[in-house]
Formats: C-alpha cells, structure tokens, sequence
C-alpha cells in the first residue's frame, strides 16, 4: 500500500480544526435555517432508493467543503477505487475486498441477465462466472426449500456477521416472507438459546442451516454438534442429515467433515459483516425467494454505482462518512443512535453495531503506528417510537450531544388505519424538537435544540431498499475508516479473549488458578463448584 498522508497531517485537518474553533464549536443550525433558504436544499439529496436530509446536522457549507478537501488529501477515491479493482486492501489479513461483486446485478435482472457483470474489469471478469454459479445454485436450492411443503422451520445456526445480517434481513422483510415456514437464529454459545429453539421444531421438518466462513468458530461449532446430535436422537433409526444440514461456508473440507453434503461456498474476499449478500444469505433466499434476493442484490448494486460514480459532493455515503468524522474528530462526539420508525428494522442496530464498530474501532492506522485521534463512535439504537419513552430524554436534555440518525418509509406493509401517519408524525417531530428545543420554560423543562440529527426516507421496506440502505452503510464505513487512515477490514481485536477462554474453560473444571489475576481467580472459584 502507497504511503498516504495521514489524515491529521492534511493542511484540510488544520483548516478544519481553525474552521471548528470559530464557526464549528457555536454553530447554530436554527440560525443558519434562517440566513440560508437553501440549506435543506443543500444538505438532501436522493441517492438510490433512500433520500437523506442532513440539513439538521451541525454543518455548513464551509465545513463540508474542508471535509472534501480533507477526503482528496487523504486519497478516499484512490482508496475506494483500489478496492473496487480487487486490490489488496485488507492489507493485514492480505485480502482483496470484494463483497460488492456478489451484487454485481442489475435490479430486476432476469437470471440470464444477471449473468453478465454490471461492473466490469479484470477482476470482475475474473471472479463473476463463480460469484453467479453459486448464486444460481444457492438460489435454486432456496426455491426447493420453498417449494418443499416438508420443510416448516430453517434454523440458521452462526454468529456476527453469519447471523446479524441474514437475521436483520429476514426480519425486516417479514412481509416478502413465504408463508408456512418459520425461521429462527441461533447464535449464542449458552444453551438456552438452542434449547428453547429445539422445543419448538421437529427433526423431520427442519433445515437446519451451519452459517460459519471460517467452520471453526467454537460458538457455531458447539451449536451445531448439539443440534445434529439432537437431530440423530430424535429423527432415529435411517435419519438423513444430509437432507436436513446445509452448510454456508468458506471452508468446505470442514463442513463435509461435519457430514454435511449440502454446501454453499464464497471466497476469502468477502469479510464476515460484509457476507449477508454470499451464500450466509441463504435463510433470506430462502424467506423471499429468488426475485426477492436478485431485488436485494440489486438495490445494493445500485447503490455500489452511486459510491462509485457520483461526484464527492453529491455521494451520500462521502457526505455521511466525512460527517462521521466531522463529528468524531473534530465536535468530540462518541455516539450516534439509530432510530429506525419501522417494526421490521428493529435488528438494524444490532447489525450496525458489528459493521461500524468491528470496521473501525482501530486504534493503529494501516502500518501499525497508533493513532492521536479518535475512530468508530459507538453505534447504538432502539426502533421509534419505543426509544422515545425510554433513553430520548438523554437526547433531548442529557450533558453530551448524540446525533441521531431517523430511518422511515413513506408507504407503510400494514394497512391499520392512522398508526403510519403517527409513526411518522413522530419521527418528524423528533427530529423537529432536537433542532428547536424549547426556550419559552426555564429550568427542567427547558430544551437546549440545536441537537444534530439526519433522516433517511425509504419509499417502502422491500429487498431494493433494502439492499440499497445497507450498501450505503457499509460505503459510508469505508469513508471514515479510509480517512482515518485504519483497516477497516480486519478484527484482531476480537482474537485476545477467544483465546483466554480456551484457557479458562479446562481451569473450570480443574479449579487451577495457576497464573491468574486475583479477580480472574476469585471469579473462577465462584463458579468452582458447579462443574
Ligand atoms: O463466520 P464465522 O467464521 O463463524 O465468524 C463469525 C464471526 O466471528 C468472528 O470472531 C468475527 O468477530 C466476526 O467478524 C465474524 O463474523
């Protein structure tokens, strides 16, 4: 990789941090509201699928100019464009990153359509006669699923990125889902999660679905050992695991050492929280079907071209990365919330809790030198308008500013007359009252505004908004980790306790305390006589 200039040695950062000191730190958005008739103008704008207002937010047209600036001082487009021509961008674990080439597809591509990239180059030409082989196979085998009246319950077995998108996804397009079949994931190690799943299936019924790309996480390892011993106690005599596991996996020695024949591949390009559009997408294939999953791919193609094509001022992902760091870096903001005002997206935190914080909370840039200043904000949320009555208050009133990102759709999948128009009613409102505040009562309810917030319009919850929604995620991810100069693709720091574990689990047993802190120790002999 080519030394860059580190973001903090750009004359954009100097100019951004002089540029905070004397508008940044007072600016007032109400004011700026009332000076500039253009500033909603100005700060929206529709990207596929998914129209965002950030003129709430506290920005003005000179900060987002040096926050450009910044991203051409850093190489943001060297940057995306290396990795969209397969370059070794992941450089730590000496990967190409390369999900986008899974949705490599036209929304509403016919399968004969799809077969011919979108994207093209060596490296697309290259990889897409595989990436669309299991995609046809993947999808074919889902269509059998759904087609197979036999089969009643899919119980998706993985964790992180093998669990928290398939699930997110499933959930939130409910309404696309096949009727008759439930879906269920298991990803916890403790035992009560697959216990109270096996309680409500039958082995003759079920499809079970091992979702690991590496097939050595102890997690998913011991679920799925527990669920085929399950599966052979209670199927009996002349059981056929084969038909009822499948494995989704980059490593398909270890899942046919398993005694699974079903198997569904994907490279080693495609990083665990970025995986939902591979083969550990299976369990949504499944739930929406073939023309469902191709519209999912699609709207995140789209919004692939749109990271790629658009020019930096009116590319939402660059607007919503470099407000991240805006924000980060320069405001001290060490949250954001997310308030999807939609049912189906309550897992939506939760899966960007892992794609914003596992990307890029680093603290050493891509060489291994640490760094001065801040990366990830934690990510945190719960769907409108239960947060309302729950932590707004913090929002609203609490010492420490959180931008809060509002996600609704315009036509809700329920037709219950008058609960849309105030779902939406509250989030506008929300987001209304952050910015106003209150300033006609004094003391405890007196409300500062001025609270920064963005709001995300989608025309409904389907696969292509969907799709599109997450893409710019994952883009907007990239943006911040790029400019942070860090590796947003790698997750050592998830190793360290992974591995201690495997040292404390013989110990419970033991009761060998050899090498311990006092704490750790103390904690053990709590736990002692148990097992
Ligand atoms: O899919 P697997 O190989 O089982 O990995 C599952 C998860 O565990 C790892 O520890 C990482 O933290 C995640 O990025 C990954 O998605």
């Amino acid at each position: 990789m080519t030394q860059r200039l580190r973001c903090d040695e750009t004359p954009a950062w100097t100019a951004l941090q002089a540029h905070y000191e004397q508008v940044g730190r007072h600016f007032d958005v109400r004011a700026d509201f009332e000076h500039n008739p253009d500033r909603f103008a100005q700060f929206s704008q529709q990207a596929p699928h998914v129209f965002a207002d950030l003129s709430k937010n506290r920005i003005d047209a000179q900060a987002e100019a040096l926050l450009l600036q910044l991203a051409e001082q850093c190489g943001l487009v060297e940057h995306r464009d290396a990795m969209f021509a397969g370059g070794c961008i992941n450089s730590t674990e000496h990967r190409a990153v390369m999900h986008y080439l899974l949705r490599n597809q036209a929304v509403a591509a016919t399968s004969q359509e799809a077969a011919a990239p979108v994207l093209r180059g060596a490296v697309a030409d290259a990889a897409m006669p595989e990436v669309n082989a299991t995609l046809r196979a993947m999808l074919a085998f889902a269509e059998a699923v759904r087609a197979d009246e036999q089969i009643t319950d899919i119980v998706n077995i993985g964790i992180g990125g093998s669990d928290l998108g398939p699930q997110m996804a499933v959930v939130a397009l409910q309404a696309y889902a096949i009727p008759g079949k439930r879906f269920h994931f298991v990803s916890n190690v403790d035992g009560d999660e697959l216990g109270e799943v096996l309680t409500q299936i039958r082995p003759h019924s079920t499809l079970f679905l091992v979702a690991s790309k590496t097939f050595t996480t102890r997690e998913t390892m011991t679920n799925a050992h527990s669920a085929r011993q399950w599966f052979l106690d209670q199927a009996g005599p002349g059981a056929d695991l084969g038909r009822h596991f499948a494995a989704l996996t980059t490593n398909l020695e270890a899942a046919q050492a398993f005694g699974i024949r079903t198997t569904f591949g994907f490279r080693d390009w495609v990083g665990g929280r970025y995986s939902m559009w591979s083969a550990i997408g299976l369990p949504l294939a499944i739930a929406i079907g073939e023309a469902g999953f191709r519209a999912l791919l699609g709207g995140a193609h789209a919004m692939d071209q749109h990271f790629l094509t658009a020019p930096l001022a009116k590319n939402l992902p660059v607007r919503l990365g470099l407000l991240d760091v805006w924000y980060r870096n320069f405001h001290g903001f060490s949250s954001r919330s997310v308030a999807p005002y939609h049912h189906g997206l309550r897992r939506l935190p939760a899966y960007l809790q892992q794609l914003e914080m596992e990307s890029n909370g680093k603290r050493v840039d891509v060489h291994g030198r640490a760094l001065s200043y801040s990366t990830s904000p934690v990510v945190w949320g719960e769907p409108g308008t239960n947060g309302q009555h729950a932590f707004f208050q913090m929002i609203h009133q609490g010492t420490d500013i959180v931008p809060v990102e509002f996600i609704a759709v315009r036509e809700p999948a329920h037709d219950m007359p008058g609960h849309h128009a105030q779902l939406v009613a509250n989030a506008l409102a929300q987001a209304q009252a952050l910015l106003q505040g209150r300033s006609d009562a004094g003391g405890h309810r007196h409300f500062p505004g001025n609270r920064p917030s963005s709001f995300f319009v989608m025309e409904r919850m389907e696969p292509v908004t969907l799709g599109a929604l997450i893409a710019l995620y994952e883009h907007r991810v990239f943006v911040s980790g790029s400019i942070w100069g860090i590796n947003s693709f790698d997750q050592w720091g998830v190793e360290l306790g992974k591995q201690l574990a495997q040292d404390i689990q013989p110990r419970l047993a033991t009761g060998d305390v050899h090498g311990l802190d006092p704490s750790t120790a103390g904690l053990l002999r709590q736990f002692r006589p148990r097992f």
